[in-house]
């Protein structure tokens, strides 16, 4: 196969697991304690705004703790080294890939390190804790809410990545169940752009049938090998 010229890879919390970032699905996994309704949904920031806000500023608070591992340190080598087009998807809202070094990171469900505001839309870095009723330092309306893209929401950048995956050579999905829409769907959206696709995974998702290849095991390992 010609040496692929672009390339699109979507990132999931399988990536980040190893750096001691809880997944959703696996055991002890967030949503554990939590029903997903009750934290990652509009209907949720309506009904109990402190529970949605405390939940996202506990994670906020848990990323001083960790820090990138090598699958990260592996794709930030591979874009310094990448001649062609280069974008990493990712539905992790931590902020370990560009920790890691990498810079051409779309960030289609959102970061913890961000508020919106949803009355203006305006978006400013966060820190810390946000609390229910923080004043928008652009419009002064107190809904600041957690930059996160809630279930039912639309994903940021939409028509940005589907642009990259129409023009992909190559789509390499890491550390991702393909339980959730519309990312889980991306792999046949670049295969029928004529893409090769290409699964690194501890295990086989939801998705793997659709995978030209797959290789699995812990992204620590089988990242690192497919760079180098
Ligand atoms: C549950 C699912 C069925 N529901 C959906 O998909 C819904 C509804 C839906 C839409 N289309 C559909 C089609 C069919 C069915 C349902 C739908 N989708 C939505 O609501 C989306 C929005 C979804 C985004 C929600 N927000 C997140 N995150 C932010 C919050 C937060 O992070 O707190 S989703 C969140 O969950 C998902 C979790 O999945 P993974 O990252 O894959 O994690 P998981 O734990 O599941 O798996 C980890 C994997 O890693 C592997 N692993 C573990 N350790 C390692 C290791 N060490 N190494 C390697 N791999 C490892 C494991 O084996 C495993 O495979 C991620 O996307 C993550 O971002 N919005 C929307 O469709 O909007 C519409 C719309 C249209 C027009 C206008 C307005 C609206």
């Amino acid at each position: 196969m010609a040496q692929p010229r672009s390339l699109v890879i979507l990132t999931g919390a399988g990536i980040s697991a190893e750096s001691g970032l809880a997944t959703f699905r696996g055991p002890g996994g967030l949503w554990e304690g939590h029903r997903v309704e009750d934290v990652c949904t509009p209907g949720a920031l309506a009904r109990d705004p402190a529970l949605v806000h405390r939940f996202y500023d506990l994670r906020r608070a848990a990323l001083a703790g960790v820090a990138p591992n090598d699958a990260h340190a592996a794709l930030a080598r591979l874009e310094r080294a990448w001649a062609g087009d280069f974008l990493i998807v990712t539905q992790n809202v931590d902020d370990l890939h560009e920790r890691a070094g990498s810079r051409r990171v779309l960030h289609m469900h959102g970061e913890l390190l961000s508020a919106l505001c949803a009355a203006c839309g305006h978006r400013l870095t966060w820190q810390g804790s946000l609390a229910p009723g923080t004043a928008c330092p652009s419009c002064g309306s107190p809904r600041l809410r957690p930059d996160i893209v809630f279930f039912g929401e639309m994903p940021y950048a939409m028509e940005r990545i589907e642009a990259a995956l129409s023009r992909a050579d190559l789509f390499v999905s890491i550390g991702t169940s393909g339980a959730v829409y519309p990312a889980a769907g991306f792999v046949r959206m670049a295969g029928a752009f004529g893409a090769a696709t290409l699964e690194l995974n501890l295990e086989p998702s939801a998705g793997s049938d659709w995978f030209d290849a797959c290789r699995h095991g812990p992204a620590s390992v089988v990242v690192p090998d497919w760079v180098n």
